[in-house]
């Protein structure tokens, strides 16, 4: 796959079967357009390419944090190996302020060679978002390209969406929000050193920090998995600032796997995060919270007793 950050450096003639939109979480609603895009690029030969705004420069522009199901970083990741590009798309002024029409004609026909244009029901886009799935079918003839518009995926009676994921997350539901997302809730990241507390009280712990614009769950004890080197670990982990040990208001990521016990420290590795357990709290001694992490790391393999990564 490759990476292409800026519309000035996709330079390629190739007809493509392309995707638009903000793709956070790469949810089922997003993998059914980005599946879309792999069929029309076997049967007829195209490029394949996901188009992706990154919304971060609106935010930094507005003054706001961004809070994302995944950072820019884990959306290349997962994306890895599904299409032949990623192209992500600043979002600034020379893009939010291009009309529908100039956006269609300069950017989809004009720079990406568009023959075939996916997007979903609701897509919008241009300035003043005066762009719709109505004008794409308007221009189709003129530009010679086909357009595929993807019913929402639903989930109960709602349809699935970044917002309802988010909604989700905040209240700490990780069942709707993996079985929204189509996989686990995931967390990249590089292995920290902490102030190796956790192996004296009997539970080593990989501690990692998320991206700062990536929303997390309520701060608490969850399920979890970690991948490293390729391996897949299960463990119970804490999300927050253990504010036992430590006055910092740094939001970590701790988790004692259940079956490792080698050296974790600067490798880069994947958290899928499944269950919540209990509000992370501050104990009156680090006694009482080993009393309590003893109980969770019981939890926790009891819990994948009868279940397998992903389940
Ligand atoms: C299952 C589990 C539950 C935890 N729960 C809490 C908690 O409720 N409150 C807290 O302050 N820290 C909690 N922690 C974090 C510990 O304080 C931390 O892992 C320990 O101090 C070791 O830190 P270190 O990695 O810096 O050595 C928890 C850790 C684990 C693995
Ligand atoms: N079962 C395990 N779960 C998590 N980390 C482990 C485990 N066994 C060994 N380790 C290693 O120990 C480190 C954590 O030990 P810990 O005493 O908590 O130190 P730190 O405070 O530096 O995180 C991890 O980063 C990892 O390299």
């Amino acid at each position: 796959m490759d990476y292409i950050k800026g519309l000035e450096f996709y330079q390629d003639s190739r007809e493509t079967a392309v995707t638009l939109g903000k793709f956070d979480g790469l949810h089922r609603g997003h993998q059914k357009l980005v599946n879309r895009v792999k069929k029309l690029k076997n049967k007829h030969r195209v490029r394949s390419v996901v188009f992706a705004f990154d919304m971060l420069p609106l935010y930094e522009k507005l003054g706001l944090p961004r809070e994302g199901i995944m950072s820019n970083e884990e959306r290349k990741m997962r994306l890895h190996g599904t299409v032949d590009v990623f192209l992500e798309c600043p979002f600034v002024e020379s893009i939010s302020s291009m009309t529908a029409e100039a956006f269609i004609k300069d950017v989809l026909v004009g720079i990406l060679h568009a023959k075939y244009i996916v997007v979903g029901t609701d897509f919008r886009f241009g300035h003043g978002k005066r762009g719709d799935v109505h004008m794409l079918a308007e221009y189709a003839g003129a530009y010679g390209y086909e357009l595929f518009v993807e019913e929402k995926e639903m989930y109960g009676d709602r349809e699935i969406s970044s917002t309802y994921i988010k909604e989700e997350l905040r209240k700490g539901n990780m069942k709707a929000v993996n079985e929204m997302l189509g996989y686990p809730y995931t967390v990249n990241g590089t292995v920290e050193y902490g102030r190796q507390l956790g192996r004296r009280l009997g539970f080593p712990t990989i501690n990692v920090q998320p991206a700062k614009e990536k929303l997390l769950p309520p701060n608490g004890v969850y399920i979890d998995c970690v991948e490293i080197d390729g391996i897949w670990y299960n463990g119970i982990g804490n999300v927050g600032v253990k504010p036992t040990v430590t006055d910092e208001n740094r939001v970590l990521i701790e988790s004692y796997l259940f079956d490792y016990d080698g050296n974790a420290y600067e490798k880069d590795v994947e958290i899928q995060i499944y269950e919540f357990r209990r509000p992370e709290q501050k104990f009156a001694s680090v006694e009482e919270m080993k009393e309590h992490v003893n109980a969770d790391i019981a939890y926790g393999k009891e819990y994948f007793r009868y279940k397998r990564r992903g389940e």
